[in-house]
């Protein structure tokens, strides 16, 4: 599949884009916030009190942002904080974005409401959910994906350090026995649930600071994703070639992992040139060291919680909670 730039500079000031060889629903938006507005959030995100920072098993610090899901995937709300809201206005410039791939480019947001105009079915979408995931170099998350409880759109802010997001298929029982991933996972919702996992992503998308990543439908409900445990990404150069071909240059080519970069086209200008100057100079490999990463990952559940905290209500099922 061809990676194409999918905006009109006159509809939105960003820069979409599809990604090479993952399907449509994967998108990527280089330079989503100006680093004044990443250093910001960093420093909110590092205010934060500690209790409301929860550690993973695998060292890995989570805060949720907009309240907190009962078992039955119903959100407990609590007003996000002004800096999500307000300064820098990150979810009007979200919906800005996915607005355009619904007017423009593969429509799809929630089947549900088809019937209703563009404004109601992005307000249906509007992010009620924020989740801050602080890695540590050498940090990552197991292979999962998000589960029911979430509309199928899911928004990326990349704060900090790059790091790799890889996104995995599951085997189909008739594969002849290939080597697996293990989908043992505690700190996130499904982990394949026992289905076996192919060991080498279909893709991976090297998240840079201040990108957005949105991923929909396809992406989101039928393949996995995670961010392998590594202390730093290895670029292969062997065969590769760095050019932007918006401006009309040779594409890029390059892989980390042994997996073809699908934002390769897209990475900031200094990563391209710290590529171009390497393979210029015959080099097989790029090494950058990953530091702390802060991810914001943006999305709807959709049964909140109206009213009070009825006991009953979380224990059984989807009372009192609206879609
Ligand atoms: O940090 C990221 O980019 C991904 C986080 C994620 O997939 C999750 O927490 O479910
Ligand atoms: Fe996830």
């Amino acid at each position: 599949m061809e990676s194409a730039t999918i905006s009109d500079p006159s509809a939105s000031p960003y820069r979409v884009y599809r990604l090479e060889g993952l399907p449509p629903e994967a998108i990527y938006v280089p330079n989503f916030i100006t680093e004044y507005e990443e250093e910001y959030l960093l420093k909110r995100v590092a205010e934060s009190p500690q209790p409301k920072w929860k550690t993973q098993n695998t060292g890995r610090r989570v805060q949720y942002l907009g309240g907190t899901l009962s078992k039955n995937n119903v959100l407990i709300p609590e007003s996000l904080p002004e800096w999500i809201t307000h300064f820098p206005a990150l979810i009007e410039r979200i919906r800005s974005v996915v607005a355009e791939l619904e007017d423009r480019h593969v429509p799809n947001l929630p089947e549900k409401q088809d019937s209703k105009s563009r404004e109601e079915k992005l307000k249906a979408w509007t992010p009620n959910h924020v989740l801050i995931n602080e890695y540590q170099a050498g940090q990552g998350i197991a292979p999962h994906e998000d589960g029911p409880a979430y509309l199928p759109i899911v928004a990326t802010v990349s704060l900090g350090s790059p790091q790799t997001l890889e996104i995995f298929q599951y085997l189909a029982e008739s594969d002849p026995s290939p080597p697996l991933t293990g989908s043992s996972r505690s700190d996130v919702f499904g982990s394949g649930c026992g289905r076996p996992i192919a060991t080498t992503p279909m893709g991976c998308i090297y998240l840079e600071p201040r990108s957005l990543f949105i991923s929909r439908k396809a992406i989101y409900e039928t393949f996995l994703h995670g961010i392998s445990p590594v202390e730093e990404d290895v670029f292969e150069l062997d065969g590769g070639e760095i050019g932007n071909r918006d401006e009309g240059e040779t594409r890029i080519k390059v892989k980390l992992a042994g997996v073809e970069v699908s934002n390769s086209d897209h990475l900031n200008p200094a990563t391209k040139e710290r590529l171009r100057e390497a393979i210029k100079a015959g080099e097989k490999e790029v090494r950058i060291k990953r530091d702390k990463r802060v991810s914001l990952t943006f999305r709807r559940v959709e049964k909140v919680l109206q009213g009070g905290l009825g006991v009953g209500v979380l224990g059984r099922g989807t009372a009192g909670a609206r879609r």
